[in-house]
């Protein structure tokens, strides 16, 4: 019986939602009793990551893209069925929305997606799952025999805990894919949105891009990523992977800073699950307010450069 945990590998190393991957499935071999065996998309990875955060054995794949979610499920699903996996778990990034429930349907699995946490029981197998955009959170059993768990960033603190070495073994089976990547376009933001710790986002109520300079002053002095109202990113302010909500990127960040943003429903869909809400609003009947753990009322062109100020002069104390 196994833990499998499906690791991402890119030129930019294991990225933040794969080392909570590890880490979730470290403790969840554990509490199995199971040995814990890491899938990794590159022969070429990154051994120490994997090493310091528990695993110590991996299967690696090459030549499928990730872009191919059809290949890249029938190899997890075989190496799942292979190594008789009890658990598969998956980040529930882009690439694992694709593939997870491909997977489940493949190895006969039941699927959680949107796990927000650790296991509650592991006999029966039942996990933390947000719904209703991060509402409210379901309790979910899976008694299959096989169970694939899509868990979302932020779910889980990354632990280090090395183990003595690693073993590699190569996917043997059928690793031919139908798509070719021709061109590939990478976003080279310092800190990538998805893995933010902070956010500061600007919507309407900075009534043109010529004032962005206030949102990014703000991020630059905090450390933070910026994003934007879909409003925004329509409107060529902004480019559009910063656009969070129902229909863009979803974050869960630890500070999530809202600077001329209504609030609604479908940008909320995006960061409710931020650990910490702060909306800068002038409407004090503006509906974010509501989702707030802070708030403001007042005109963002004087808040946010006094907000910049503190903070770089609190930095530099
Ligand atoms: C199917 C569908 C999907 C959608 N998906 C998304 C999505 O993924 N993400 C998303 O964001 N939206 C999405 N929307 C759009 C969403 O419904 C809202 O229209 C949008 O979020 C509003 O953007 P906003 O808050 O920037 O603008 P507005 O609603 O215009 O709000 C601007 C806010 O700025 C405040 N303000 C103005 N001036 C100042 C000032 N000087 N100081 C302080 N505050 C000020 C105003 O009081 C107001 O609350 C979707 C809509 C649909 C129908």
């Amino acid at each position: 019986m196994s833990v499998l945990v499906f690791c991402e590998y890119s030129d930019d190393g294991f990225k933040k939602f794969t080392r909570e991957a590890m880490t979730y499935g470290v403790k969840l071999s554990e509490s199995l009793s199971s040995e814990v065996i890491a899938i990794v998309n590159d022969p070429d990875f990154d051994q120490n990551t994997i090493q310091h955060h528990g695993i110590s054995q991996v299967v690696t794949y090459s030549d499928v893209p990730l872009g191919d979610s059809q290949s890249t499920a029938q190899v997890i699903s075989e190496i799942a069925t292979q190594k008789n996996a009890k658990v598969v778990i998956i980040p529930f990034n882009s690439t694992g929305k694709n593939i997870a429930g491909q997977v489940a349907v493949q190895c006969g699995g039941g699927i959680a997606t949107s796990v927000s946490g650790l296991p509650l029981s592991v006999d029966p197998l039942t996990v933390p799952v947000n719904v209703f955009a991060g509402k409210a959170t379901a309790e979910v059993t899976i008694e299959n025999s096989c169970a694939i768990l899509a868990i979302q960033s932020n779910s889980i603190a990354t632990e280090e805990k090395p183990v003595d070495g690693v073993h590699v073994e190569s996917y043997g089976g059928d690793q031919s894919s139908a798509i070719k990547i021709i061109e590939r376009k990478t976003v080279t933001d310092d800190i990538p949105l998805p893995e933010a710790e902070l956010v500061v986002s600007g919507g309407r109520g900075l009534k043109g891009p010529e004032n962005w300079n206030l949102v990014t002053d703000l991020a630059n002095a905090l450390g933070a990523a910026t994003a934007c109202s879909r409003p925004v990113a329509d409107s060529d302010w902004r480019p559009h992977y910063e656009h969070v909500g129902q229909t863009g990127v979803t974050i869960r960040p630890n500070l999530y800073i809202a600077a001329g943003i209504s609030g609604a429903i479908q940008h909320l869909g995006g960061v409710n699950n931020s650990k910490t809400i702060v909306v800068i609003n002038k409407d004090p009947e503006a509906p974010f307010f509501k989702a707030a753990d802070y708030g403001v009322i007042g005109d963002l062109f004087e808040v946010l450069p006094r907000l910049t100020d503190a903070v770089r002069k609190f930095k530099s104390e």
